[in-house]
């Protein structure tokens, strides 16, 4: 299919000069025959990037490379996210092959179709939308007839008003009082997500102390709550300790038919009669597609949609997160989230890489992954807050670049998608940092910091504040990290040379973190495009759920997993 591709400007949002306006070649025609579709390793700059050797950071670390190797989004409203460079090993001749990888890969032409609403989930053959749930960067798209910005749109506005609703009192729990509490069920993309964003923002709005930033002091206007694991033990774990009498239940399954998903509302049922709610569905809503079969009953009190254009672990920004997020915080703080993520991807448009963070640092990791063979990418933030960010992660890079075939299903032969793993720093330093320093494997870090706390509460003990703290101790590992330690002894040496990058921005505001989401969707985006995959299609989940429906069918089985099946109890 031939598409024309035509760019939206988005207001007040500035370009840099170098590789000027991503919108430059707003009367350009992209359509999908003019891009290439190529293995990494036919490129002229994978056969350039063989023969470069990575710069030593003891070496070239100094302060003027901290200062200069930065590359930041400017998010309106003030808001700055900056992505610092300076401890990666790369110098301007890697830096500038890398460039010639991107245009030579057409990273930009390829995120504009994209954009666009052009079929790049080829296996699923389905445009892929999530940057239209936060803004439109090209043309309107339609199918059907139907305008899908305007149905996302329509959707958070539906959203916006049910949640207004609710905390006007205006609809209620059964017995008439107000909810108190939401609890959203999911699992995977509708879960992992929504959870890690609610949790970043929640301190954000509860704390009264500290100053300036937007909806600080504002006070949850719900307690979320999430359940997801089939386990019993997670379900029973949130239900004890809510009234289900006053609890607004989410229940956000974008294809419906989940088995983890389905069994948890079932429990979810049972405890709604227990406490008395005669029509328990009426204390639940949907989040889920109008092709769905949940979307065919009538019975829950009512219904939020998205569409096949949005994949699972990208639909923080679609009905699944808007629903959590506007019910919890309002839906303002949804909406400066959305605005957050929608500026970053417009600077993911740039085709210059030192000015794209986005693509800077999915190219960064290009070279790790592929020329020094680095295993595994650990995401750090050093804030609380983002506790569960980096599972939220784990999905959405693994879920996308874990693939040994490209596009068309022909096995590669180079390396693709890293292991992504973390925790909130100080906690990591304290658990697995000894093999991040010290260990033989070297696994390049992406460290998160915020120059403020959340909450206003904090302590000067012993001369510095527990912010200070936990800022030199990430300026610190920076650089452990990077320069390592000579000593006599062997088992006190630090080889340092593992590079870091550093994310950083004043405070953690809902803008800010659409930003942060939206960076590491376009950088896993971008590596995707570069290594030739499908990043929209997930294949790989499919076989486990076939065999355990087996296990839980009558048919014969398997003799080994007949066994493994006895041995857990599931079948004798
Ligand atoms: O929203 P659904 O359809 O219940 O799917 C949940 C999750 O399951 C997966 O398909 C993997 O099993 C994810 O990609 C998705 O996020």
């Amino acid at each position: 299919m031939q598409r024309r591709l035509a760019l939206v400007k988005i207001p007040g949002f500035e370009y840099s000069e170098a590789h000027s306006d991503p919108l430059r070649d707003f009367n350009e025609e992209i359509i999908m025959s003019e891009v290439q579709f190529r293995n990494f390793d036919e490129t002229k700059a994978y056969k350039a990037l063989q023969k470069l050797q990575a710069p030593s950071l003891s070496a070239v670390l100094d302060g003027k490379r901290v200062t200069s190797c930065n590359s930041s989004y400017e998010l309106g409203k003030q808001e700055t996210l900056h992505y610092n460079y300076a401890a990666k090993q790369v110098d301007n001749q890697i830096l500038s092959v890398l460039q010639e990888l991107s245009d030579e890969q057409q990273l930009i032409d390829k995120f504009r179709l994209i954009a666009s609403g052009e079929y790049m989930n080829s296996g699923e053959n389905r445009r892929v939308l999530h940057h239209l749930t936060r803004g439109q960067l090209a043309g309107s798209v339609s199918h059907e007839g139907r305008d899908l910005g305007a149905f996302y749109n329509e959707q958070n506005s539906r959203i916006a008003d049910f949640a207004e609703e609710v905390h006007a009192g205006r609809i209620t729990a059964e017995n008439g009082k107000p909810f108190s509490t939401v609890v959203q069920v999911g699992i995977g993309g509708s879960d992992l997500g929504p959870r890690a964003m609610y949790l970043a923002l929640k301190n954000h709005v509860n704390s009264s102390e500290g100053s300036g930033e937007a909806f600080r002091g504002r006070g949850e206007k719900l307690n979320a709550r999430f359940i997801s694991n089939v386990d019993p033990d997670d379900a029973a774990d949130i239900l004890r300790e809510i009234d289900p009498s006053t609890t607004l239940f989410i229940l956000v399954s974008k294809s419906g038919t989940t088995q983890e998903t389905l069994t948890n509302e079932a429990l979810v049922l049972d405890r709604l009669k227990h406490a008395g709610v005669k029509q328990p569905r009426k204390q639940i809503i949907c989040v889920t597609s109008e092709t769905s079969p949940l979307a065919k009953s009538s019975e829950y009190l009512d219904s939020f949609f998205i569409d096949d254009f949005i994949g699972g672990r990208y639909s923080s920004t679609s009905a699944v997160g808007g629903a959590v997020l506007s019910l919890a915080f309002g839906a303002d703080v949804f909406r400066e989230f959305l605005d957050g993520a929608h500026a970053a991807d417009a600077a993911a448009m740039e085709a210059g890489i030192l000015k794209n963070p986005a693509l800077l640092d999915a190219l960064i990791g290009i070279w790790e992954r592929n020329f020094q063979g680095f295993p595994s990418t650990a995401v750090l933030p050093y804030s609380q807050a983002m506790s569960r960010f980096p599972a939220h992660l784990q999905q959405m890079d693994m879920e996308s670049n874990g693939k040994h075939v490209n596009r068309d299903g022909e096995q590669l032969g180079y390396l693709t998608g890293p292991v992504i793993f973390g925790e909130p720093g100080t906690n990591g330093q304290h658990s697995f940092y000894q093999l991040l320093h010290q260990g033989t494997d070297i696994i390049p870090l992406q460290f998160i910091g915020f120059l403020n706390s959340q909450d206003g509460l904090d302590v000067n003990w012993e001369g510095s504040t527990s912010q200070q703290k936990l800022n030199a101790n990430l300026a610190a590992q920076i650089i452990a990290f990077a320069k390592g330690k000579k000593d006599d002894n062997p088992n006190k040496t630090f080889q340092g040379e593992r590079p870091s990058s550093l994310l950083y921005s004043k405070s953690l505001t809902p803008r800010v973190l659409g930003a942060l989401l939206a960076h590491f969707e376009n950088k896993v985006m971008f590596q995707g495009l570069v290594w030739n995959l499908n990043s929209f299609d997930q294949e790989g989940v499919q076989l486990g759920k076939v065999l355990t429906k087996q296990v839980l069918g009558d048919g014969e089985l398997d003799p080994a997993l007949q066994e493994f099946s006895a041995l857990l109890g599931v079948r004798s």
